[in-house]
């Protein structure tokens, strides 16, 4: 993979063909959760950055192999040239793969899970590959993100569902994402869910919100 930028006309998808949705939170706020829900029921390709740069972590030859372990084990954020590319291929791939229904004519829904979770990517994704239209940011304590995280952790595999993990990626959550939060709010774009209750109250909060960017 070239992180090398190309010469296409920016931003390579226009936001009124293709909808991009970010999905924010705390580390166990259950994004990928959620997500994996609302893309059956509204035809949107979910894609997670963390499982993008944990699969190009695992992929022979890679030259990032080692940079993205150190980020992920560390909970720092992997240099947004990779990520951004990473999400932009797989955006790609998925458009060109699907030619009916809601898809045809090269549009798409995205749900963009994890991402941005800085403020250098937000803004390079809007301007380079996606306006997004709309943010979602899962809020709870960090008590129940830990409870959460520790439960996943018994079977995740994940060399971040530890606790000296736990605590790194809980601060950059704080420092790096609550910006981006922020940023998107300013923008009039920010929907903030509590998803501090069960999977099916959540996603009863998440799917009215899907559906009303839709109508
Ligand atoms: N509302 C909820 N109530 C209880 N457990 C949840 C809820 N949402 C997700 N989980 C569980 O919490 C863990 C973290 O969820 P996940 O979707 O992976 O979060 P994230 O992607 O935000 O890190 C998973 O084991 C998931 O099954
Ligand atoms: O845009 C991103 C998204 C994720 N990550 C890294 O991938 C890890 C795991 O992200 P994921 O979204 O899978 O974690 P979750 O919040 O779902 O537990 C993060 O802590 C970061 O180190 C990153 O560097 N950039
Ligand atoms: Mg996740």
């Amino acid at each position: 993979m070239s992180t090398k930028a190309d010469e296409s006309q920016h931003p390579k998808f226009n936001s009124r063909k293709v909808t991009v949705v970010y999905v924010l939170g705390g580390p166990g706020a259950g994004k990928g959760t959620q997500c994996t829900k609302i893309a059956k029921e509204f035809d949107f390709c979910h894609l997670s950055a963390g499982d993008l740069l944990r699969a190009e972590q695992n992929r022979e030859g890679s030259q990032y192999g080692d940079l993205i372990r150190t980020c992920i084990r560390e909970g720092t954020i992997v240099p947004m040239e990779v990520t951004i590319k990473l999400l932009e291929i797989a955006m790609s791939k998925e458009i060109e793969s699907r030619t009916s229904g809601n898809w045809s004519n090269g549009k798409g829904r995205f749900l963009i899970d994890g991402f941005p979770r800085k403020m250098d990517q937000a803004v390079a994704f809007d301007e380079t590959v996606c306006s997004a239209s709309l943010v979602i940011h899962f809020t709870t304590t960090e008590d129940v993100m830990l409870q959460r995280l520790k439960e996943r952790g018994k079977t995740s595999g994940r060399e971040d569902d530890n606790d000296e993990s736990i605590k790194k990626r809980f601060r950059t959550h704080i420092e790096q994402c609550m910006p981006v939060i922020q940023h998107y709010s300013k923008l009039g774009k920010l929907l903030e869910i509590d998803c501090s209750g069960s999977i099916d109250d959540v996603y009863e909060l998440t799917s009215e919100a899907i559906g009303r960017l839709l109508s």
